[in-house]
């Protein structure tokens, strides 16, 4: 558990943000420059505090008079978007040299899953200048995760990654998440990424809390600013090795995701755009799209223009944002409480930022 409330000059900049996180992933979440990197310094205690507090399992690091617990007695590791690997040790020795500083007693995460999970098990002989940037970022993952931190902050840690590394590393923070229970602040402008890994979204604009809630909650209500779209919830279905794509299994049918995402069962979040997403008053056949997922529609807003975004309330109760033309609501006699199905064309991961 955290606690964040920080009342703050830098420079020009004013920061005033307050939001608390559980055990798993709390995104903050904004466009350049509101703040976010600002945030992570505080709470990793490089920033002194002026005002406010940073709490984490009822431990008070900072309350902005007196108390400022310096950053190497915080146990938070920090994971930034370069790896900042000491280039004169091996591999294991990063890693080993994350556990120095936790005391003996403290240590709870296992030198073995770790590099298991993050399958870096041959490289620990290596030096860091001999592995990809991918493999460097997996291993300051592994080095921030020896250290048995009780936080972890990771700062846009895919961010000098190209699309395919990013979508390899995505899936190991997921299962970090998931296996070793510490909790993650985690930093990004990538839509897609903080769909996906967050519970909760914090949306920082020009130094203050925008909003902040669940992925669907946050990302509807946001809907006007960036591309409209939805975040639809699932587990990991045996991916499909011959053709490369990956099912989902949700309530409402499988939704098909480009790209081999593993392990089985896993749960997961994909986000749809409006405009990828299409209905039908009958289950289709003989079409190329292959997530088909059933549903009502709930709502269809009142408009002039010629599109209109359909709100579906798919089987199970996730809402999907649907644009269609104006034209083919009144051809198929859409309205609130008709069945349809709704046929999601793409759900590839989205990489544009805000
Ligand atoms: N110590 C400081 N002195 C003066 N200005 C500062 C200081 N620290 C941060 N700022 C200013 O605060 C603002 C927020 O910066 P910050 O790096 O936190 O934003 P960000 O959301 O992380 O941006 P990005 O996504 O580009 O990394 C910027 O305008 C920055 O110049």
């Amino acid at each position: 558990m955290i606690e964040v409330e920080i009342n703050q000059r830098l420079g020009d900049f004013q920061l005033d943000v307050g939001f608390s996180g559980d055990g798993g992933v709390t995104a903050l979440f904004g466009p350049s420059g509101s703040g976010k990197s600002s945030v992570i310094k505080i709470i990793a205690g490089l920033t002194r505090l002026a005002s406010g507090r940073v709490v984490v399992d009822g431990t008070v690091l900072a309350d902005g008079k007196g108390r400022h617990v310096p950053p190497y007695r915080r146990r938070i590791g920090v994971v930034f978007q370069e790896a900042r690997l000491f280039p004169h040790l091996s591999v294991r020795n990063n890693l080993r040299y994350g556990r120095l500083f936790t005391p003996r007693d403290q240590r709870r995460v296992a030198e073995e899953p770790v590099i298991e999970t993050l399958g870096i098990g041959h490289l620990l002989d290596r030096r860091p200048a001999t592995l990809s940037g991918g493999e460097q970022q997996r291993v300051a993952l592994g080095r921030a995760m020896l250290a048995s931190p009780r936080l972890l902050l990771m700062d846009e840690p895919l961010a000098s990654l190209d699309v395919a590394r990013r979508l390899e590393i995505l899936p190991l923070i997921e299962a970090l998440r998931d296996e070793f229970g510490i909790p993650i602040v985690y930093v990004s402008h990538a839509v897609e990424e903080v769909a996906r890994l967050a519970g909760k979204i914090v949306v920082l604009e020009a130094g203050r809390v925008a909003r902040q809630g669940s992925p669907a909650d946050v990302f509807r209500i946001a809907a006007d600013r960036f591309a409209i779209m939805s975040v639809v919830e699932g587990r990991l279905g045996a991916p499909d090795d011959a053709f490369h794509l990956t099912p989902i299994e949700t309530p409402a049918g499988i939704v098909w995701l480009n790209g081999l995402v593993r392990p089985l069962g896993r749960a997961v979040r994909v986000l749809v755009h409006a405009t990828d997403v299409a209905l039908a008053t009958r289950r289709p056949e003989g079409v190329t799209i292959r997530t088909v997922l059933a549903g009502t529609v709930a709502d269809i807003p009142d408009g002039s223009g010629p599109s209109v975004t359909v709100d579906v309330a798919l089987q199970g109760g996730t809402r999907l944002a649907a644009s269609v033309t104006r034209a083919a609501v009144a051809e198929l006699g859409l309205e609130p409480g008709r069945q349809v199905f709704a046929l999601v064309k793409s759900v590839a991961l989205d990489e544009r930022p805000l």
